[in-house]
């Protein structure tokens, strides 16, 4: 019995050292099991235990486990709680998702594999509790065979064996076998032996689970491994869907086979589109298979509980379960949407398919569906056959009199001969015969500016804007413009030079031209590019460079030269600011009396604080006669003594505009920077027309530089832009509908620079969020702004981008809930009308053009329907602050006025149309005038 008692105590020993956490486990498993008499036995056993460096990395193990349950918990909660947005982001955020389940299921694989590294702890550490329990057996068994009784071969059943006989020895010797039973070894070694057989079941358990559910998340890896894949496919398949459409009108008038290509394309990739919703409607099968599979596992594992298996491996399992589970569910309802979806958008790809074939019939002889495109590249190309003398002026005139008026034979006639040699064309065209007249003006617009291929601000929006709702009124608008070493040359259709030369006069000498046309928004453009040693426009930049009056002298020469010598009849040339302004004077000094005297010229200025002036004698560059125009009632400035192209402009046009009404109004006094009394002295031919903007580029429902299109009957898409927009930009934010405040501006002083500034700071103190997109071309201006950009570059609320970014800029109209304009004056602008139609609403200073279209909406001297916006009249900060918190406060507190008014701004006209009328009108009269003159 001694060596029993010292077995004892050598396995109490080792059960203190390596076995505590083991059997603390293991024991409150045992608990359950057991009747509350082994429990009180198996109570007595436990004490207190020194916690050993095993138990430590056990405890560790298991609770880092735990931890990544818990972050896999978290995450799945923030994948809830983002839910409203998934069906907005779609395919974009489709992707992130992709990315958070292969996150999450690294971290369950990396929580697998503890668990596996755990079992086998568990299995290694039962090991040596086993062979301890032999060891113990065999000192037992020894110390009995001294008697000759005990087989030491099988220690497991010998156990069994080795108890009765211990019992039945003890009787024998008169000894008390019940003393026995109580005693502790005895006791122990039966506890173990239940222990481990309870380990083993356990252990099997768990590795049979952990096999399984490895095999359930590879196979759910391999799933959502293959749904990515679709993704990116499907979303390259839209790309060049989205191209290909874009495309296709491009290229339908000009080459029928292209297009018939194209058809085929699209008609090939609708059949992809298919093929990938049927894969994802296999994928959902495959869903379907492993949501079983997950259901199978999760009964297993209940029956699990019943028995007598770890409750912490149980509540493992099910965890992970419940994440694979809450997985599968979210990529299922995904996997969904996205069939749903691609079904929708293959009926209607399908239906424009069809649309387009039924018009293909037509196409070739049809003169009416032919986009502008089609008429602006006959006209340049009739042009190019004259000004390379390929054919005589008179015929010139015809065709394109005939071209202007959308006559059916010259469409035949092109299609008649597509493929041909450019002389069987010019041939087959030169046979068509003029009928009737047009009661259309040819109208030339002459400008630094146009957009998108050549933009810097509002101007090149007004040129394409005008130039387009014009076109679409009937009449025949072409563009000049510089050909800039800087330009979009990517937004120029059919861009080619022609086979001629212009001479022009600059300087005492003549000076070549290469001319080289191309379609621009539909528009037919030419683009004069000077062989002047000082490549007056090889600069990098459009403005800003030290001969700027030089440049533009010479391009305004150049320009009216090509146009004289095109032959062309034309009704207006429009000219635009001062860089442009030239033309008035040249024309009526130098070329009406050369017999190119048909046209009548506008001049609009968009803003009188860029005029212009030089010294006197650089006006002689171009050809203008000095002594002539440096008069006080002519070209020399009202201050300075210096020539002033914008009074000549003023002063030699037939039509002379600005901006808006209100500007109009400004600049007859202070506003007009010392030409208000040019401006009263011409006053009868000067009137301020606002601004239009060209909805069809600036339309948030078809806007191809949005992340989602919307309107303002579905405003779910805007707000998916503005989370879209503050990821882009690191914006981030607990509160989707935390207010975002944008200005998008040249940074000029003219802006209201320290409004700008004053906004960003009252932005954060009432708590919303401000981008400003800017760049200025004053470098110290810059340089400031780059200094507020730097303070706020780890600020999660400002974002200041300083540079121009036309693709960004219709994000931020898009993504904002206000727009601030705090202008010092404001010529007209257009970011407000932009902000208005993207539900923006706008904040600006009452000047200008904002008097004109922005209306308080607290004013009730203004009738309800006109109110848009927030209006404030001092250049004070505190002006600014007391009208930022108005508009903060309906934003917060009122969100159902709110969304009303954004609705409203959404659905004003701010279309080119009206403002289009207008022109139309004053140019109508400026001809009847001419043409009643010409008669008399
Ligand atoms: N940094 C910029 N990036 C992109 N677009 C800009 C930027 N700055 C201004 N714009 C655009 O230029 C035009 C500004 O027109 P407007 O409001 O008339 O001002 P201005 O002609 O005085 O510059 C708008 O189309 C606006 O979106």
């Amino acid at each position: 019995m001694a060596a029993c008692g010292a077995a004892a105590a050598e396995y109490s020993a080792l059960l203190s050292l390596s076995c505590g956490p083991i059997t603390r486990r293991r024991f409150a498993v045992s608990c359950r099991a057991r009747p509350p008499g082994n429990l009180s036995l198996r109570t007595s056993m436990e004490r207190p235990q020194k916690s050993t460096s095993s138990e430590d990395d056990t405890n560790g193990a298991i609770s880092q486990i735990d931890e990544k349950i818990a972050a896999i918990g978290n995450e799945q909660q923030e994948r809830s709680k983002d839910k409203h947005f998934e069906s907005d982001f779609q395919l974009e955020d489709f992707g992130e998702m992709i990315q958070n389940m292969e996150k999450n299921i690294l971290l369950l694989n990396q929580a697998r594999l503890q668990a596996i590294e755990d079992v086998d702890k568990i299995l290694t550490e039962k090991e040596a509790l086993q062979k301890k329990v032999d060891t113990l057996e065999m000192n037992l068994s020894k110390a009995l065979a001294t008697k000759g009784n005990i087989n030491t071969d099988i220690p497991g059943d010998h156990l069994e064996k080795f108890t009765k006989e211990i019992l039945i020895e003890s009787a024998l010797s008169g000894g008390n076998p019940a003393h026995l039973c109580e005693s502790p070894l005895f006791m122990e070694l039966t506890v173990l032996k239940e222990e481990n057989m309870l380990l083993k079941a356990d252990a099997q358990f768990l590795k049979a689970k952990i096999v399984e559910f490895a095999e359930t998340e590879e196979f759910l890896f391999k799933l959502e491994k293959e749904r990515s894949l679709l993704d990116a496919t499907v979303r390259e398949l839209e790309a060049r869907f989205l191209v290909a459409q874009t495309d296709i009108w491009k290229v339908v008038p000009l080459q029928y086979d292209v297009w018939m290509e194209k058809v085929e394309n699209l008609q090939h990739m609708l059949g992809c589109l298919k093929n990938h919703v049927e894969k994802y409607a296999a994928l959902l099968d495959q869903h379907d298979d492993l949501h079983d599979k997950i259901d199978e596992l999760e009964a297993s594992l209940k029956e699990g509980k019943t028995s007598e298996f770890s409750p912490y491996v149980v509540e493992l399992l099910q965890q992970k379960l419940k994440a694979a589970k809450s997985r599968h569910q979210a990529g299922h309802q995904e996997t969904n949407t996205h069939i749903q979806v691609y079904q929708q958008l293959t009926e209607e790809f399908q239906d424009n398919l069809g649309k387009l074939i039924e018009e293909s019939g037509r196409l070739e002889h049809s003169a009416n569906s032919m986009p502008s495109e089609f008429w602006s590249h006959i006209l340049l190309m009739i042009d190019g056959w004259f000004l390379e003398r390929k054919i005589p002026n008179t015929d010139a005139r015809m065709l394109r009199e005939m071209a202007w008026k959308r006559d059916d034979r010259i469409c035949e006639a092109y299609f008649a001969c597509k493929g041909a040699k450019e002389s069987d064309v010019m041939e087959t065209f030169l046979k068509l015969t003029l009928s009737g007249n047009s009661s259309g003006l040819h109208i030339v617009h002459i400008a630094a500016e146009m957009a998108p291929v050549a933009k810097v601000g509002g101007l090149a929006d007004v040129v394409a804007g005008l130039g387009k709702a014009l076109q679409t009124k009937g009449h025949l608008v072409e563009i000049v413009l510089p050909k800039y070493d800087c330009m979009q040359l990517d937004q120029i259709t059919n861009l080619k030079v022609l086979d001629v030369v212009i001479q022009s006069y600059f300087d005492g000498n003549l000076f070549s031209n290469n001319v080289w046309t191309g379609t621009v928004e539909g528009l037919p453009v030419y683009f004069i590019e000077p062989q002047h040693p000082s490549k007056f426009f090889w600069r990098a930049q459009y403005y800003g460079e030290h001969d700027d009056f030089k440049r533009y002298s010479y391009f305004s020469r150049a320009a009216l030269e090509l146009l004289y010598q095109s032959g062309k009849k034309i009704d207006i040339i429009h000219c635009h600011d001062w860089q442009t302004a030239f033309v008035a004077p040249l024309y009526w000094d130098i070329y009406a009396t050369r017999g190119f005297s048909s046209a009548r010229i506008c001049f609009t200025c968009h803003n009188f604080e860029y005029q212009g002036t030089a010294p006197a004698p650089d006006l002689s560059y171009c050809g203008l006669d000095v002594e002539q125009l440096d008069r006080p009632d002519r070209m020399q400035d009202n201050a300075h003594g210096r020539i002033n192209v914008a009074k000549g402009g003023i002063v030699y046009s037939n039509i002379v505009t600005t901006v808006s009404p209100t500007y109009a109004l400004e600049v007859r006094s202070e506003g007009g920077r010392g030409l208000q009394d040019t401006l009263k002295m011409h006053s009868r031919k000067f009137v301020g027309i606002l601004n239009g903007i060209d909805t069809g580029t600036w339309n948030p429902s078809t806007d191809r530089f949005l992340a989602v299109q919307y309107s303002a009957t579905d405003l779910q898409g805007k707000a998916a832009n503005k989370a879209f927009l503050r990821k882009q930009l690191g914006l981030y934010s607990e509160d989707a509908s935390q207010p975002l405040v944008a200005c998008i501006t040249r940074l000029v002083p003219q802006k209201g620079l320290h409004l700008i500034r004053h906004a960003i700071y009252k932005t954060a103190e009432l708590g919303g969020q401000f981008v400003l997109l800017g760049s200025s071309p004053v470098p110290h201006i810059q340089r400031e702004f780059e200094g507020v950009a730097d303070q706020f570059q780890k600020n999660n609320n400002i974002r200041l981008i300083l540079k121009y970014d036309e693709a960004l800029s219709h994000c931020i109209y898009a993504a904002s809930d206000m727009f601030i304009i705090p202008s010092m004056f404001e010529p007209c602008g257009l970011t407000q009308m932009i902000a208005m139609r993207y539900g923006s609403v706008p904040i600006v200073r009452q000047t200008g053009g904002l008097c004109d279209s922005v209306f308080d909406f607290d004013d009730e001297t203004i009738p309800v329907e006109l109110r848009n916006g927030f209006t404030f009249a001092r250049t004070d900060e505190q002006d600014l602050s007391s009208c930022l918190e108005r508009a903060f406060s309906y934003y917060s507190r009122k969100p159902m006025v709110w969304k009303q008014l954004v609705q409203k701004d959404m659905q004003i006209d701010f279309s080119w149309d009206s403002p289009a009328s207008q022109y139309e009108n004053l140019y109508q009269s400026a001809v009847a005038q001419a043409r009643g003159a010409a008669q008399t």
